[in-house]
Protein backbone atom coordinates (compact mmCIF):
# COMPACT_ATOMS: atom_id res chain seq x y z
CA UNK A 1 0.00 0.00 0.00
CA UNK A 2 1.32 3.55 -0.69
CA UNK A 3 2.13 5.28 2.13
CA UNK A 4 0.28 8.25 3.14
CA UNK A 5 1.51 11.47 5.11
CA UNK A 6 -0.76 13.36 7.63
CA UNK A 7 -1.36 17.22 7.95
CA UNK A 8 -2.52 18.92 11.16
CA UNK A 9 -4.43 22.33 9.98
CA UNK A 10 -6.66 24.54 12.00
CA UNK A 11 -10.22 23.83 12.22
CA UNK A 12 -11.42 26.88 12.08
CA UNK A 13 -9.80 30.80 13.31
CA UNK A 14 -6.98 33.07 12.00
CA UNK A 15 -4.45 30.33 9.97
CA UNK A 16 -7.61 28.04 8.45
CA UNK A 17 -8.11 30.07 5.07
CA UNK A 18 -4.67 30.71 3.99
CA UNK A 19 -3.68 27.07 5.14
CA UNK A 20 -6.38 25.18 2.87
CA UNK A 21 -6.14 27.68 -0.06
CA UNK A 22 -2.13 27.15 -0.54
CA UNK A 23 -2.82 23.19 -0.21
CA UNK A 24 -5.22 23.70 -2.79
CA UNK A 25 -3.22 25.82 -5.27
CA UNK A 26 -0.86 23.10 -4.94
CA UNK A 27 -3.74 20.84 -7.05
CA UNK A 28 -4.26 19.18 -4.24
CA UNK A 29 -8.05 18.25 -3.71
CA UNK A 30 -10.26 17.41 -0.48
CA UNK A 31 -13.32 17.59 1.24
CA UNK A 32 -13.37 19.82 4.28
CA UNK A 33 -17.18 20.23 5.12
CA UNK A 34 -18.49 21.47 8.35
CA UNK A 35 -18.09 19.55 11.28
CA UNK A 36 -15.35 17.08 9.03
CA UNK A 37 -12.18 16.66 11.50
CA UNK A 38 -10.15 14.51 9.58
CA UNK A 39 -10.66 14.34 5.59
CA UNK A 40 -8.08 12.27 2.95
CA UNK A 41 -6.90 13.82 -0.45
CA UNK A 42 -8.18 12.37 -3.40
CA UNK A 43 -5.44 13.06 -5.20
CA UNK A 44 -2.46 12.91 -3.11
CA UNK A 45 -1.12 10.85 -0.60
CA UNK A 46 -2.08 13.40 2.26
CA UNK A 47 -5.10 12.94 5.08
CA UNK A 48 -5.92 15.99 7.40
CA UNK A 49 -6.70 16.56 11.16
CA UNK A 50 -8.56 19.44 11.25
CA UNK A 51 -7.51 20.98 15.48
CA UNK A 52 -7.31 24.13 17.51
CA UNK A 53 -4.30 25.52 16.50
CA UNK A 54 -2.92 24.71 20.43
CA UNK A 55 -2.66 21.46 19.98
CA UNK A 56 -0.80 21.13 16.26
CA UNK A 57 2.69 20.98 17.78
CA UNK A 58 2.48 18.27 20.47
CA UNK A 59 0.33 16.05 17.81
CA UNK A 60 3.58 16.92 15.37
CA UNK A 61 6.01 16.11 18.32
CA UNK A 62 4.67 13.28 19.07
CA UNK A 63 4.00 11.73 14.96
CA UNK A 64 0.48 11.80 15.44
CA UNK A 65 0.56 14.24 12.75
CA UNK A 66 3.52 14.12 9.94
CA UNK A 67 3.25 17.94 9.13
CA UNK A 68 1.48 20.89 10.57
CA UNK A 69 0.66 24.16 9.86
CA UNK A 70 0.81 26.83 12.68
CA UNK A 71 1.74 30.35 13.92
CA UNK A 72 5.36 30.44 15.25
CA UNK A 73 3.76 32.70 18.28
CA UNK A 74 2.41 28.86 19.23
CA UNK A 75 4.95 26.84 18.09
CA UNK A 76 7.50 28.77 20.81
CA UNK A 77 5.12 29.03 23.46
CA UNK A 78 4.41 25.38 22.94
CA UNK A 79 7.94 24.51 23.05
CA UNK A 80 8.19 21.37 21.33
CA UNK A 81 10.78 19.35 19.14
CA UNK A 82 9.87 19.75 15.77
CA UNK A 83 11.72 20.73 12.35
CA UNK A 84 10.30 24.28 11.19
CA UNK A 85 10.29 23.48 6.98
CA UNK A 86 9.42 26.93 5.54
CA UNK A 87 7.94 29.82 6.45
CA UNK A 88 4.60 30.52 5.10
CA UNK A 89 4.05 34.45 4.70
CA UNK A 90 0.38 34.18 6.04
CA UNK A 91 -1.23 35.15 9.21
CA UNK A 92 1.29 37.74 9.86
CA UNK A 93 0.91 39.06 13.78
CA UNK A 94 2.71 40.27 16.76
CA UNK A 95 2.90 39.57 20.49
CA UNK A 96 2.92 43.11 22.22
CA UNK A 97 2.62 44.46 25.71
CA UNK A 98 -0.17 46.87 26.18
CA UNK A 99 -1.55 49.05 28.90
CA UNK A 100 -4.59 51.22 29.67
CA UNK A 101 -4.44 54.11 27.01
CA UNK A 102 -4.61 56.87 29.92
CA UNK A 103 -1.21 55.49 31.73
CA UNK A 104 2.14 56.45 31.10
CA UNK A 105 4.83 54.63 29.87
CA UNK A 106 8.31 55.07 30.52
CA UNK A 107 9.77 51.51 29.49
CA UNK A 108 9.78 48.29 30.20
CA UNK A 109 10.59 49.06 33.90
CA UNK A 110 6.61 50.14 34.11
CA UNK A 111 5.92 46.74 34.24
CA UNK A 112 8.25 45.70 37.87
CA UNK A 113 6.07 44.30 40.34
CA UNK A 114 2.71 44.68 38.02
CA UNK A 115 0.61 41.64 37.31
CA UNK A 116 0.36 40.76 33.28
CA UNK A 117 -2.41 38.52 31.60
CA UNK A 118 -1.72 36.81 28.56
CA UNK A 119 -1.94 33.19 26.73
CA UNK A 120 1.12 33.61 26.29
CA UNK A 121 3.37 32.51 29.87
CA UNK A 122 6.72 30.89 28.01
CA UNK A 123 7.03 33.82 25.65
CA UNK A 124 6.25 36.48 28.22
CA UNK A 125 8.33 34.99 30.94
CA UNK A 126 11.39 34.44 28.78
CA UNK A 127 10.76 37.66 27.71
CA UNK A 128 10.95 39.47 30.94
CA UNK A 129 12.98 37.74 32.92
CA UNK A 130 15.89 38.66 29.59
CA UNK A 131 14.50 42.31 30.66
CA UNK A 132 15.34 41.18 34.31
CA UNK A 133 11.58 42.43 34.94
CA UNK A 134 9.66 40.65 37.99
CA UNK A 135 5.85 41.15 37.19
CA UNK A 136 3.10 38.17 37.61
CA UNK A 137 1.60 36.52 34.83
CA UNK A 138 -1.92 35.86 34.60
CA UNK A 139 -2.34 32.86 32.10
CA UNK A 140 -6.25 33.28 30.43
CA UNK A 141 -6.81 31.68 27.41
CA UNK A 142 -9.06 34.11 25.56
CA UNK A 143 -10.28 37.87 25.43
CA UNK A 144 -7.01 38.76 27.07
CA UNK A 145 -7.79 42.65 25.93
CA UNK A 146 -10.88 42.72 28.86
CA UNK A 147 -8.19 42.09 31.57
CA UNK A 148 -7.45 45.35 32.78
CA UNK A 149 -11.19 46.90 32.51
CA UNK A 150 -11.81 44.21 34.64
CA UNK A 151 -9.01 44.77 37.32
CA UNK A 152 -7.27 41.30 36.19
CA UNK A 153 -4.01 42.68 35.76
CA UNK A 154 -2.81 46.29 34.99
CA UNK A 155 -1.45 45.35 31.52
CA UNK A 156 -1.27 42.52 28.84
CA UNK A 157 0.23 40.56 26.06
CA UNK A 158 -1.56 39.06 23.30
CA UNK A 159 -1.37 38.96 19.30
CA UNK A 160 -2.02 42.66 17.74
CA UNK A 161 -2.51 42.64 13.76
CA UNK A 162 -4.39 45.99 13.07
CA UNK A 163 -4.19 47.11 16.46
CA UNK A 164 -8.22 47.56 16.27
CA UNK A 165 -9.12 45.07 18.68
CA UNK A 166 -6.49 46.89 21.65
CA UNK A 167 -8.04 50.59 20.55
CA UNK A 168 -11.92 49.48 20.70
CA UNK A 169 -10.67 47.74 24.23
CA UNK A 170 -8.96 51.50 25.25
CA UNK A 171 -5.86 49.51 25.41
CA UNK A 172 -1.93 51.19 23.82
CA UNK A 173 0.68 49.02 22.44
CA UNK A 174 3.70 49.79 24.41
CA UNK A 175 6.44 47.12 23.57
CA UNK A 176 6.44 44.55 20.66
CA UNK A 177 8.27 41.34 22.00
CA UNK A 178 7.74 38.55 19.15
CA UNK A 179 7.09 38.73 15.56
CA UNK A 180 5.16 35.85 13.97
CA UNK A 181 3.66 34.19 10.49
CA UNK A 182 2.57 31.00 9.88
CA UNK A 183 5.37 27.96 9.57
CA UNK A 184 4.88 24.57 7.96
CA UNK A 185 6.23 22.42 10.52
CA UNK A 186 7.22 18.40 10.58
CA UNK A 187 7.59 15.35 12.54
CA UNK A 188 11.50 15.10 13.75
CA UNK A 189 11.94 11.19 12.76
CA UNK A 190 9.72 11.00 9.40
CA UNK A 191 10.42 8.05 7.39
CA UNK A 192 12.28 8.04 4.00
CA UNK A 193 8.87 7.64 2.00
CA UNK A 194 6.81 10.24 4.18
CA UNK A 195 10.14 12.14 3.39
CA UNK A 196 9.40 11.57 -0.26
CA UNK A 197 5.77 12.76 0.13
CA UNK A 198 6.97 15.94 1.77
CA UNK A 199 9.60 16.62 -0.66
CA UNK A 200 6.54 16.67 -3.36
CA UNK A 201 4.60 19.00 -1.47
CA UNK A 202 7.49 21.48 -0.97
CA UNK A 203 8.09 21.67 -4.07
CA UNK A 204 4.52 22.56 -5.07
CA UNK A 205 4.65 24.67 -1.99
CA UNK A 206 7.83 26.38 -3.10
CA UNK A 207 6.61 26.48 -7.25
CA UNK A 208 2.87 28.52 -5.59
CA UNK A 209 5.13 30.96 -3.62
CA UNK A 210 7.44 31.99 -6.33
CA UNK A 211 4.67 32.48 -8.78
CA UNK A 212 2.99 34.72 -5.88
CA UNK A 213 5.50 37.05 -5.43
CA UNK A 214 6.46 37.60 -9.16
CA UNK A 215 4.83 38.81 -12.04
CA UNK A 216 4.89 38.61 -15.88
CA UNK A 217 5.94 41.75 -18.05
CA UNK A 218 5.37 42.34 -21.00
CA UNK A 219 6.38 45.70 -23.04
CA UNK A 220 6.47 46.82 -26.45
CA UNK A 221 10.21 48.97 -27.16
CA UNK A 222 12.12 50.36 -29.86
CA UNK A 223 14.90 48.08 -30.84
CA UNK A 224 17.69 50.37 -29.67
CA UNK A 225 16.79 50.54 -26.59
CA UNK A 226 16.57 46.51 -25.95
CA UNK A 227 19.47 46.13 -24.34
CA UNK A 228 19.16 49.07 -21.66
CA UNK A 229 15.94 47.44 -21.25
CA UNK A 230 16.91 43.61 -21.15
CA UNK A 231 19.55 44.59 -18.19
CA UNK A 232 16.40 46.16 -16.07
CA UNK A 233 14.24 43.13 -16.53
CA UNK A 234 16.65 40.26 -17.10
CA UNK A 235 13.94 37.47 -16.35
CA UNK A 236 14.94 33.74 -15.49
CA UNK A 237 17.80 33.00 -17.89
CA UNK A 238 16.91 36.10 -20.46
CA UNK A 239 14.01 37.90 -21.64
CA UNK A 240 11.70 36.87 -25.12
CA UNK A 241 12.41 39.17 -27.77
CA UNK A 242 9.69 38.98 -30.64
CA UNK A 243 9.48 41.52 -33.62
CA UNK A 244 6.74 43.67 -33.54
CA UNK A 245 4.33 43.51 -36.56
CA UNK A 246 5.81 47.40 -37.22
CA UNK A 247 9.62 47.74 -38.42
CA UNK A 248 12.04 48.98 -35.76
CA UNK A 249 10.02 47.58 -32.80
CA UNK A 250 9.80 44.74 -30.20
CA UNK A 251 7.60 42.94 -27.88
CA UNK A 252 9.79 41.93 -24.96
CA UNK A 253 8.38 39.76 -22.37
CA UNK A 254 10.23 38.56 -18.90
CA UNK A 255 9.49 37.62 -15.37
CA UNK A 256 10.24 39.73 -12.44
CA UNK A 257 9.91 40.23 -8.76
CA UNK A 258 6.94 42.75 -7.80
CA UNK A 259 9.20 45.09 -5.98
CA UNK A 260 12.02 45.25 -8.47
CA UNK A 261 9.21 45.80 -11.24
CA UNK A 262 8.34 48.90 -9.07
CA UNK A 263 12.00 49.88 -8.59
CA UNK A 264 12.41 49.98 -12.47
CA UNK A 265 9.08 51.25 -14.12
CA UNK A 266 10.97 55.01 -14.45
CA UNK A 267 13.73 53.87 -16.03
CA UNK A 268 12.14 51.25 -18.28
CA UNK A 269 9.94 54.26 -18.94
CA UNK A 270 12.95 56.47 -19.78
CA UNK A 271 14.69 54.17 -22.06
CA UNK A 272 11.50 54.25 -24.04
CA UNK A 273 9.17 51.59 -22.85
CA UNK A 274 5.49 51.59 -23.45
CA UNK A 275 2.55 49.49 -23.54
CA UNK A 276 3.54 47.69 -20.43
CA UNK A 277 1.86 44.63 -18.91
CA UNK A 278 1.97 42.98 -15.63
CA UNK A 279 0.39 39.83 -15.40
CA UNK A 280 0.29 37.47 -12.51
CA UNK A 281 2.06 34.32 -12.18
CA UNK A 282 -0.17 30.63 -11.15
CA UNK A 283 3.02 28.69 -10.76
CA UNK A 284 6.83 28.88 -10.92
CA UNK A 285 9.47 26.37 -11.35
CA UNK A 286 13.03 27.06 -11.56
N1 LIG B 1 -5.40 39.32 13.98
C1 LIG B 1 -4.54 38.45 13.49
N2 LIG B 1 -3.90 38.70 12.32
C2 LIG B 1 -3.02 37.83 11.82
N3 LIG B 1 -2.70 36.64 12.39
C3 LIG B 1 -3.31 36.34 13.55
C4 LIG B 1 -4.25 37.23 14.15
N4 LIG B 1 -4.71 36.65 15.26
C5 LIG B 1 -4.08 35.49 15.35
N5 LIG B 1 -3.21 35.27 14.34
C6 LIG B 1 -2.35 34.10 14.10
O1 LIG B 1 -3.21 33.00 13.84
C7 LIG B 1 -3.10 32.02 14.89
C8 LIG B 1 -4.49 31.49 15.20
O2 LIG B 1 -5.27 32.54 15.69
P1 LIG B 1 -6.77 32.30 16.18
O3 LIG B 1 -7.25 33.59 16.74
O4 LIG B 1 -7.54 31.67 15.11
O5 LIG B 1 -6.44 31.26 17.34
P2 LIG B 1 -7.35 30.53 18.41
O6 LIG B 1 -8.49 31.40 18.75
O7 LIG B 1 -6.39 30.11 19.45
O8 LIG B 1 -7.90 29.26 17.58
P3 LIG B 1 -8.17 27.75 18.02
O9 LIG B 1 -9.64 27.66 18.21
O10 LIG B 1 -7.69 26.93 16.85
O11 LIG B 1 -7.38 27.48 19.27
C9 LIG B 1 -2.41 32.75 16.04
O12 LIG B 1 -1.68 31.85 16.88
C10 LIG B 1 -1.51 33.71 15.33
O13 LIG B 1 -0.33 33.07 14.87
O1 LIG C 1 -4.91 43.82 16.08
P1 LIG C 1 -6.16 43.17 15.51
O2 LIG C 1 -6.21 43.22 14.01
O3 LIG C 1 -7.40 43.68 16.15
O4 LIG C 1 -6.04 41.60 15.82
C1 LIG C 1 -5.77 41.11 17.12
C2 LIG C 1 -6.81 40.18 17.60
O5 LIG C 1 -6.94 39.09 16.68
C3 LIG C 1 -6.95 37.88 17.42
O6 LIG C 1 -8.21 37.54 17.86
P2 LIG C 1 -9.38 37.01 16.89
O7 LIG C 1 -10.06 38.17 16.26
O8 LIG C 1 -8.82 35.99 15.96
O9 LIG C 1 -10.38 36.35 17.87
P3 LIG C 1 -10.16 35.21 18.99
O10 LIG C 1 -9.85 35.99 20.24
O11 LIG C 1 -11.44 34.50 19.03
O12 LIG C 1 -9.01 34.32 18.55
C4 LIG C 1 -6.06 38.18 18.62
O13 LIG C 1 -6.31 37.30 19.69
C5 LIG C 1 -6.38 39.62 18.95
O14 LIG C 1 -7.42 39.71 19.87
MG1 LIG D 1 -5.78 28.39 19.96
Amino acid sequence: MEKIIRIAVQKSGRLSDDSLSLIKECGIKFYNGTGKLKSTSTNFPIEFLFLRDDDIPGYVADGVADLGIVGENELVEKDKDVTTLKKLGFSKCRLSLAIPKGQEYSGIEYFQGKNIATSYPKILGDYLESKKIQASIHEISGSVEIAPSIGLAEGICDIVSSGSTLMMNGLKEVEEIFRSEAVLIANKDLEESKKQIVDKLLFRMNAVQKGKSNKYVLLNAPNESLEKIVSLIPGMRSPTILPLAQEGWSSVHSVLNEDQFWENIEELRAAGAEGILVVPIEKMVI
